[in-house]
């Protein structure tokens, strides 16, 4: 597969303090992509330099092949950018809006009418086209904005935050535009996110802290390499249990007569083992998996941020 976003060295300073520190990574043509980290982590810095607004220290950033420092016009066009502040016009209709969006990126004016019809229909608002910006609601003007953002054709769309503050059911169909863009018209999607449920369900996740790339992989894989999963056990008698599981050296933690052991999901069998002598003992048992927010937690030592919704 061809990547589309390559960073290789990329350094960021303000002043003496670094920001972002040689980081490299790259993202494939065609997938959705989570950048996820803390706080001050250094990822709005990387997607302000990606997107041309913000000029590297040192390294090299190519959107398409195209150099982000020395061919500002080329990645530009190649790319889409949906901020999580909003940035539409409430007193215009979403026509109007658009329509200037088109005057902006110099869109032939045979064109305009057929690119807005196109971007509105992959969003579901075309029957929406001449209301008035400030009557909708915040999902609508979210999809109008990605709808904007696409009207100049871009093969990378960078979305930030899109779901932030928007209640479940409209993150839920928010996903549907995403994943549509993506694999009805192979759009790479770059995103940040808070929700880690929003981040199980990319291609691949980034997780940056203090300037660096800690992690890069699928999901699977990270769940895999960072987390167990854990069995919940209610022993009926947890002294004996107990001293089994220190005997065999097996993770757990205990309160009272509740027991949450490591498991190891490559050998499950060798838990199922471990645990058949206590069979009438054993009054209840769980095992659920690791999570990508455990990923997150051993990563950095801090929890994702999680919004409320409106
Ligand atoms: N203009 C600036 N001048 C000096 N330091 C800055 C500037 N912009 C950002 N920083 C610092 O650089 C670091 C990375 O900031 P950045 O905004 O890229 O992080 P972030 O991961 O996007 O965080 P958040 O999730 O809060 O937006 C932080 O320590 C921040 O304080």
């Amino acid at each position: 597969m061809k990547p589309i976003i390559e960073v290789k060295n990329y350094t960021k300073k303000y002043g003496d303090f670094t920001a972002v520190d040689n980081v490299s990574f790259e993202v494939e043509e065609g997938s959705v992509f989570a950048f996820l980290g803390p706080n001050g982590a250094g990822k709005s810095t990387t997607i302000n330099t990606l997107c041309t607004m913000m000029e590297k220290t040192s390294g090299t950033l190519l959107i398409d092949g195209k150099d982000v420092s020395k061919e500002k016009d080329e990645v530009r066009k190649a790319i889409g950018v949906v901020f999580q502040s909003q940035t539409l016009d409430e007193k215009m209709t979403i026509s109007e809006n658009l329509n200037m969006h088109c005057v902006f990126y110099s869109i032939p004016k045979k064109e305009v009418k057929d690119r807005i019809h196109f971007v509105l229909e992959l969003v579901d608002l075309l029957d929406w086209k001449d209301k008035n910006v400030s009557s909708l609601s915040g999902g609508m003007k979210r999809r109008v904005e990605i709808a904007r953002a696409l009207l100049h054709y871009p093969k990378v769309l960078f979305l930030d935050e899109p779901t932030t503050g928007l209640d479940p059911q409209t993150r839920n169909r928010m996903w549907e535009y995403i994943t549509k863009l993506q694999k009805e018209k192979n759009i790479t999607i770059f995103l940040t996110t808070h929700y880690m449920d929003e981040a199980e369900i990319c291609d691949h996740v980034a997780i940056m802290d203090d300037g660096k790339i800690m992690v890069d992989d699928t999901p699977e894989n990270l769940k895999q390499q960072y987390t167990k999963d854990k069995a919940t056990l209610h022993v009926s008698s947890p002294e004996k249990f107990e001293e089994a599981l220190t005997k065999e050296h097996v993770g757990y933690q205990r309160e009272k007569e509740t027991f949450y052991v490591d498991v190891d999901a490559a050998n499950i069998q060798t838990f199922l083992d471990f645990i058949q002598p206590f069979k009438n003992e054993i009054q209840d048992l769980e095992i659920k998996k690791g999570t990508l927010n455990d990923v997150f937690l051993k990563i950095t030592g801090k929890a994702i941020r999680e919004e409320t919704s409106e």
